[in-house]
């Protein structure tokens, strides 16, 4: 299977005066399972029909498995159908009028496979994507989710080195959604194909991708494993971006004189941060305990949001907000009061220009003497081996 390099690679439509992808250099190895992710208009798909062959790249060089395929200055342009590539886009557009074995074996029936061997890869793949009972069927007597499976064993059949997903899970509904993704990595894992896979939708990337290139306003932001994106996030964008409930952001540039008590309590705590511009913390490393110490912060509960099998809590200090997520009931009521901990090693610093800071904290040792109370009421205290007592694994 072919690697897939992207080499500063630029797309500026028409008269367009911003490029839709800018200078964006990515490797995604042989059996890559990759996830562009980022908001609407970020230029995810314009990369993949850059990749596909059906755009022209403004500058910058694509290479598959060791081939240039798009290159201005080397004056070169590969044709789509010489690509060896699959696409199977948001609106998969089946041929109406063909039963699935006859969508199946469109892609082969192109190429001129002789017929014994057409009837042999259709039958092998419609088996493997457990679609081969319905052969004889026409798509309009199929569910969305098995319509999407003939769209993917119509690009499988073709047997693609490199198979592109633009959305191709957006129309369908939460279960069939969850259906597929289990599909497609059962797909990924039997055919060891290259997966490039476009999605807005952090938690598709996060469950299906082995790595997330995190992208905004045509720029890559970030190239990483879900967990890398997750624990180390390399700007503000990415950390804010990836996450639900949302990080907590804390503008501590903003802090002298202000109202707010949080940003005033890290900087007092944390004097080595007085330079990083903001400062950030996943809902669920605040830690909430019952009894106060010199680390927390008096919070008021101000709403307790069940999630089905976890919960959000906000929390206020004067103007200041944070949310805390957990996975053990609370037992605490809105209004009432209780101390938060915001360990040393869980804080991410990004100076003025939005990029990540590393600040070497001392690590929060006091953080063994705080009593937390348990889901029933009665308090223990944290041992030193307890994951929260252990440096965690966010710096770079
Ligand atoms: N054919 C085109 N002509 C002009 N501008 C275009 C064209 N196609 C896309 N664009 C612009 O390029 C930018 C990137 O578009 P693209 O479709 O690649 O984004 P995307 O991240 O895939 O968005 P979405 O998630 O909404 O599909 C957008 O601002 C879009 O308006």
């Amino acid at each position: 299977m072919p690697t897939i390099e992207l080499k500063n690679l630029t797309k500026t439509y028409g008269k367009n005066t911003t490029p839709a992808v800018n200078d964006v250099t990515i490797t995604i190895a042989d059996g890559e399972f990759m996830c562009l992710l980022g908001p609407s208009g970020c230029g995810k798909t314009t990369i993949l029909r850059m990749i596909a062959g059906i755009e022209h790249a403004s500058s910058g060089e694509i290479v598959l498995g060791g081939s240039v395929v798009d290159s201005v200055n080397k004056s070169h342009f590969t044709p789509p159908e010489q690509r060896q590539i699959g696409l199977v886009f948001q609106n998969y557009a089946l041929w109406p009028h063909m039963t699935v074995e006859r969508n199946v074996d469109f892609g082969l029936r192109i190429q001129k496979i002789p017929a014994e061997e057409r009837h042999a890869r259709c039958q092998d793949v419609m088996e493997k994507l457990r679609i081969a009972e319905y052969a004889n069927r026409y798509p309009s007597q199929l569910s969305g989710g098995q319509q999407q499976r003939v769209a993917l064993a119509r690009m499988l059949a073709v047997n693609p080195g490199i198979l592109l997903l633009d959305e191709p899970l957006s129309n369908l509904d939460a279960t069939l959604r969850l259906e597929m993704r289990a599909e497609l990595r059962r797909i990924h894992e039997t055919f060891g194909t290259t997966i490039v896979f476009v999605s807005h939708d952090q938690w598709e990337a996060m469950t299906l991708a082995n790595t997330i290139a995190v992208m905004n306003k045509g720029t890559l932001q970030q190239i990483g494993t879900p967990d890398e994106i997750y624990a180390t996030p390399q700007n503000r964008f990415v950390a804010e971006f990836i996450g639900n409930p949302k990080i907590n952001m804390i503008e501590l540039s903003k802090a002298t004189n202000s109202l707010d008590k949080v940003a005033d309590h890290i900087l007092a705590r944390l004097p080595e941060c007085a330079h990083a511009d903001t400062c950030c913390i996943r809902p669920e490393e605040i830690v909430l305990s019952d009894v106060p110490h010199s680390h927390t912060l008096p919070m008021t509960i101000e709403n307790i949001m069940p999630t089905g099998g976890s919960w959000v809590i906000e929390l206020s200090y004067g103007s200041s907000r944070l949310f805390h997520s957990t996975q053990q009931r609370p037992y605490w009521r809105v209004q009432e009061q209780v101390n938060a901990f915001l360990p040393a090693q869980a804080l991410h610093f990004f100076d003025q220009h939005h990029q990540r800071l590393i600040i070497d904290t001392p690590q929060d040792e006091s953080l063994k003497r705080l009593k937390q109370p348990n889901q029933f009421g009665s308090n223990h205290t944290f041992e030193p081996n307890h994951p929260l007592t252990q440096p965690v694994n966010h710096r770079v």
